[in-house]
């Protein structure tokens, strides 16, 4: 594939910014990838696994770059687009990877110069891994990646992000800020914020009873772990940012559980089956539209609980 941009410049050198970098390169999509990290061990560990050069300030990573990715936590956005503002190239494109879209809007946008496009982004993959080390060029493949452009934004300032990230293997769709901060609210934000809360049940159980509630988790509450190994400081931000939309689904999700303790309380067997059969084909529906490219295949198609 020919080369989209130039320079690119990687503000943040975790997860998301190594995948994008070894992505990037191995599809020979860019010249020379800058980087900057606060962490000095952060700076060295990339210059080593995917950056051509690193730098102390977030300023000096820009200089010249045709493409800046700011790739920090939400809660840091605002203060790096100050810091990075005035030694942007002009024509350059912003653009970031934020989980939470209005409120890095909002602190980003009013730091961009005139001349200088601002399209703000988001990768729907991840880990619970964070960190340089942590990056992997496949992790985009077949994800969608998810862009908020602004009114102002330009169309073939657009196109031309658009190219790169098809390029590193994402589904690029464009979606208005506040719609996609009340879609990642259902679909991220609160599922995390339930298995940070469960896995802190267990761990409350295990001091109370002593019992061994870790050492014997089954797979489902694996998978709670899993998740609620998600880095802190990401996650903090997420939902001090998305609050609105966040509250707003958590208290739709507390009814809909209310409704569920009754039904058990009741012994409505009725009720829960018809509930489960309705959540089975909301799952199924997601495999069959291909969406869920780490499902086995002998589960397509199989009735693994027939009958009642
Ligand atoms: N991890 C995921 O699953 C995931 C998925 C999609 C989007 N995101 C978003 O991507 C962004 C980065 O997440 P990640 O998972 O790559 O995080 P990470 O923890 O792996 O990396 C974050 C990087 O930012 C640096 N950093 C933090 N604060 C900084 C500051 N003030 N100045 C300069 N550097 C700073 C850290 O040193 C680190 O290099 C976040 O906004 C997150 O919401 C994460
Ligand atoms: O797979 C995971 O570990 C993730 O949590 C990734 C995940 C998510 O799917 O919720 C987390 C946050 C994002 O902003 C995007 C993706």
């Amino acid at each position: 594939m020919s080369q989209i941009y130039g320079k690119v410049a990687l503000i943040g050198l975790g997860l998301i910014a190594g995948s994008m970098a070894h992505a990037m390169r191995a599809a020979g999509l860019v010249g020379h990838i800058a980087g900057h990290a606060k962490s000095a061990e952060s700076r060295d560990v990339a210059l080593q696994l995917f950056c051509d050069s690193v730098a102390v300030t977030a300023a000096e990573a820009v200089r010249d770059a045709d493409l800046i990715v700011l790739a920090v936590p939400v809660g840091a956005m605002g203060a790096i687009a100050a810091e990075i503002a005035p030694h942007l190239k002009p024509g350059a494109v912003v653009t970031d990877v934020g989980s939470v879209k209005g409120a890095v809007v909002e602190a980003v946008a009013p730091h961009i110069p005139a001349g200088v496009h601002f399209i703000p982004g988001h990768p729907l993959a991840g880990t619970e891994y964070s960190g340089p080390r942590s990056g992997f060029a496949t992790l985009f493949q077949n994800r969608w990646w998810l862009l908020t452009p602004l009114p102002e934004s330009d169309a073939a300032a657009i196109a031309q992000l658009r190219a790169l990230l098809e390029g590193i293997g994402a589904n690029v769709d464009e979606m208005d800020v506040a719609h996609h901060d009340l879609v990642l609210a259902v679909v991220s934000h609160v599922p995390h914020a339930i298995a940070y809360t469960m896995v802190g049940v267990a761990d409350h159980m295990r001091r109370v009873s002593q019992s061994e509630v870790i050492k014997y988790s089954a797979s489902g509450f694996r998978d709670f772990t899993r998740i609620a190994a998600s880095d802190p400081v990401m996650w903090r931000d997420v939902f001090l940012t998305n609050k609105d939309a966040v509250l707003d689904i958590l208290g739709r999700f507390t009814e809909e559980l209310f409704v569920l303790q009754r039904a058990i309380r009741m012994e409505d067997g009725e009720h829960l089956h018809a509930y489960f059969t309705k959540t089975r084909a909301i799952r199924r529906g997601i495999i069959e539209a291909g969406q869920d490219t780490a499902a086995p295949d002998f589960g397509r198609g199989a009735e693994p609980t027939k009958g009642s």
